[in-house]
Parts: C-alpha cells; structure tokens; sequence
C-alpha cells in the first residue's frame, strides 16, 4: 500500500494505533505470511520431515540473532519497566523452553551437529540475520522493537490459526504451543504496545525508519517460509509441499 504518514492516517483510522499503521502498510505480506501454506501445514502436522528440518535448521541461525536482539532490547529499552519482559522472554522463553525444544526436535529429524552448530546458511537467513544485526547494532529501541514485533506478531498469527486438533508429532504440536496462548499473545500485546507508546512521539523521518524496518523483517518472515517449502534436499523428495511460489 502507498505510505499515508502516521499522524495523517490516523486521523481516520478506525484502530489508531501505531502498530496497526506499520502493520497496514506491510500489506499483502503480512496476510500472505501468516497464511502461507508452510505454517498451515505445521498446523495440521502435514510439513515432512524433509522440509522441517531444513526449516528448523535455517530457524535455529534465526534464533540466535534473534536472542541478540533481545539482549539489545534490554540495553536499549526506555525504562526499568520495558526491560523486565524482554529480559523475561529471555531467560524463560528464548533460552530454555526454546532451546530445548530445537534440540530435541532436530534430534528426531535426523540434524547432525554441523547442521545445528554451522549450517549452509539460506540466502533469506542471511538477509534476515543481517537485518536484525543492523536493528541491534543501531541500539535505536524502536526500530529494534519493529522486527521483534513483527517475529512476534506474524508467529501468533499463524498459529492462534491452528483449528483443527493439535498434531500428534511434538515436532508441529510444540512448536505451535510456543506461537500461541495467553502467555504468548501477552508478550505480542506487550511488544506492540511499547510500539504504541513510543511511535506517536516519534518525527515523521523517524516513524518512516520504523516502518521501513517493518516491512522488510515482514517480507522476510515471507520469504522464510518460501525458502523453508522450496527445497529439494539431496536424495529426499519435499513431495506434497512443494509450490510454484
Ligand atoms: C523466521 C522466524 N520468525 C519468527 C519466529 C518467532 O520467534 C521464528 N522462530 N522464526
């Protein structure tokens, strides 16, 4: 969509808040995001263990930039306040529950070491580290609050999408668990009301820079699903998952 400035927008804008004007100008992507086929099929266990592993593997690299990006959060963020759930999120969530979960899912996916410590790294995981590398070496705390938010928020999307019975895999089931829920979507609302509180205040130049960093962490969260339904992995065949996209 063409960019209407933040103070303009929401002067007739039903939900004006902050977070629904950098989320309305990332459309189509963000639609298309959290109702890729990819995290559709994880939803319904239908993702092959080819194709999750390639993903979880890719994910993992995501992961780790990911956590460094928290910990500049904590550095960053505006008060005592702010920083205690990102420094939460991280300890409880990012660095155990998460962690252990990659371990064990890549562990029953076949994963060798290397593909946990030093993986191929896929084009869009490079670009993708490389965007959270530039949001946290900036210590800007709302550009580095914009791709959290969007990591965040399009997760929950997919996943608070999940209608049918859980999947029996633990692979899909738990990695849904960890998108979904009152904890979880209390970290999103957190995520987006900081955006709330501090985008307002911020000049036009600055609100284009959150935004700009918005959409492109929102076109990879796309593209990382593209890459993760795209492969042929040596010798085994992605079958049913396999688009023209
Ligand atoms: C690519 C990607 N985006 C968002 C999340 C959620 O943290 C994730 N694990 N991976």
């Amino acid at each position: 969509m063409t960019t209407v400035p933040y103070a303009e927008w929401r002067r007739d804008a039903a939900n004006p808040a902050f977070s629904e004007w950098l989320r309305q100008h990332s459309e189509p992507d963000w639609e298309a995001v959290i109702s890729h086929p990819f995290a559709a099929a994880i939803t319904t266990g239908k993702v092959s263990d080819a194709d999750m592993r390639r993903y979880l593997v890719q994910d993992y690299q995501f992961v780790d930039s990911f956590t460094a990006l928290l910990g500049a959060a904590v550095a960053s963020a505006d008060s005592f306040e702010a920083r205690v759930p990102f420094g939460r999120f991280l300890g409880q969530t990012a660095t155990t529950e998460e962690k252990t979960y990659f371990h064990r899912a890549l562990a029953a996916l076949g994963a060798s070491e290397s593909d946990m410590r030093s993986p191929e790294l896929e084009q869009v995981t490079i670009d993708f580290r490389s965007l959270m590398d530039e949001a946290r070496t900036s210590l800007d705390y709302p550009v580095i609050l914009a791709v959290l938010c969007v990591a965040e928020w399009t997760y929950l999307g997919w996943a608070s999408r999940a209608t049918g019975p859980a999947p029996e895999n633990f692979v899909h089931r738990e990695w849904i668990e960890l998108h979904e829920g009152p904890e979880f979507r209390a970290w999103v609302d957190f995520l987006r009301g900081e955006l709330d509180r501090i985008g307002p205040e911020l000049d036009e130049r600055e609100q284009l820079r959150v935004l700009d960093f918005f959409r492109r962490a929102t076109r990879l969260e796309l593209e990382f699903f593209d890459m993760a339904m795209s492969g042929e992995p040596a010798g085994q065949s992605s079958g049913e998952s396999a688009s023209a996209s």
